[in-house]
């Protein structure tokens, strides 16, 4: 079970999804999507490939737009929004995707220092060099500052590339299959870190993903996605108290029942 006890704020929902429907074609991909992150909250989001999981991210983030429904983001209306005001809403969420590859040709401390002199105009190289250094030591790889990407392991680029999302003190972390492709030791300090970003930076978070372990050790409640829809949400274990074809699958092939 989560071992961190989370100070979520059940009176604050920072995302807040009501009918949410998306179809490409004839296929009905969401199909009335109610949702709220809370405050401080880790919501994992479960379901088979090819269900929208990404599509709902796409969403949230402004980057697909819904057929129907509304999506609020921080107190904004995601789909009211120009385009210059969907950038600055975006940097207040850090994006921890896989593909969201580090630099290679870059030092760690270069590819960390690249999103604040991106968007924080006017910044100083003493802040700069504060908050390389405070989201290193939050991660746990101070010693890495002067490697290159391709001398940290899996597991560290993992961490590494968490660290340049939290730079920019994100209020909600989005979390695309953040175990996926790791060792189960690696996994353990991967879902660790994401209970400790949690605690100490306040974020709230989405965290996608098909490792139950995961899903178990980091997710305050899981919300599973069933044709189209969120037909199960809840605390983990009652998820998966349910004898329906569709949910114990996942929870045998996870626990190798
Ligand atoms: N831009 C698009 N145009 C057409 N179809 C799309 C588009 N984006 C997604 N889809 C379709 O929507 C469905 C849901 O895709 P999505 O990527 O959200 O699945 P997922 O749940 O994230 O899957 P996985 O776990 O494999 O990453 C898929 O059938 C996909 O082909």
């Amino acid at each position: 079970m989560k071992h961190t006890a989370a100070n979520i704020d059940h009176n604050n929902a920072v995302i807040s999804i009501r009918g949410l429907e998306k179809s490409f074609g004839d296929y009905d991909v969401l199909r009335g999507i109610d949702l709220d992150l809370y405050q401080g909250e880790n919501l994992v989001v479960l379901g088979r490939s090819g269900t929208g999981k990404s599509v709902l991210i796409k969403l949230i983030s402004g980057l697909l737009r819904p057929d129907k429904g509304s999506i609020k983001v921080l107190g904004n209306d995601v789909l009211m929004l120009s385009t210059k005001e969907l950038q600055e809403l975006r940097i207040r969420i850090g994006f921890s995707f896989q593909n969201s590859a580090l630099y290679d040709s870059m030092t760690v401390r270069k590819n960390l220092e690249f999103p604040l002199v991106r968007n924080r105009k006017g910044i100083t190289r003493g802040e700069i060099d504060n908050a390389v250094e405070t989201v290193l030591d939050a991660v746990g790889l101070s010693q890495t500052i002067n490697q290159m990407p391709s001398e940290l392991s899996g597991g560290q680029r993992k961490r590494i590339g968490i660290a340049r999302t939290l730079i920019l003190n994100p209020e909600i972390m989005l979390y695309d299959e953040p175990t996926a492709g790791l060792d189960p030791i690696t996994c353990i300090e991967i879902n660790d870190l994401i209970n400790e970003v949690q605690q100490r930076y306040h974020t709230s978070s989405i965290i996608i993903t098909h490792d139950l372990t995961c899903a178990k050790s980091t997710g305050d409640r899981i919300a599973m996605l069933l044709d189209g829809q969120f037909q199960r949400v809840g605390k983990f274990d009652e998820v998966f108290a349910t004898d329906d074809e569709r949910v114990k699958p996942f929870f045998d092939y996870n626990f190798i029942q």
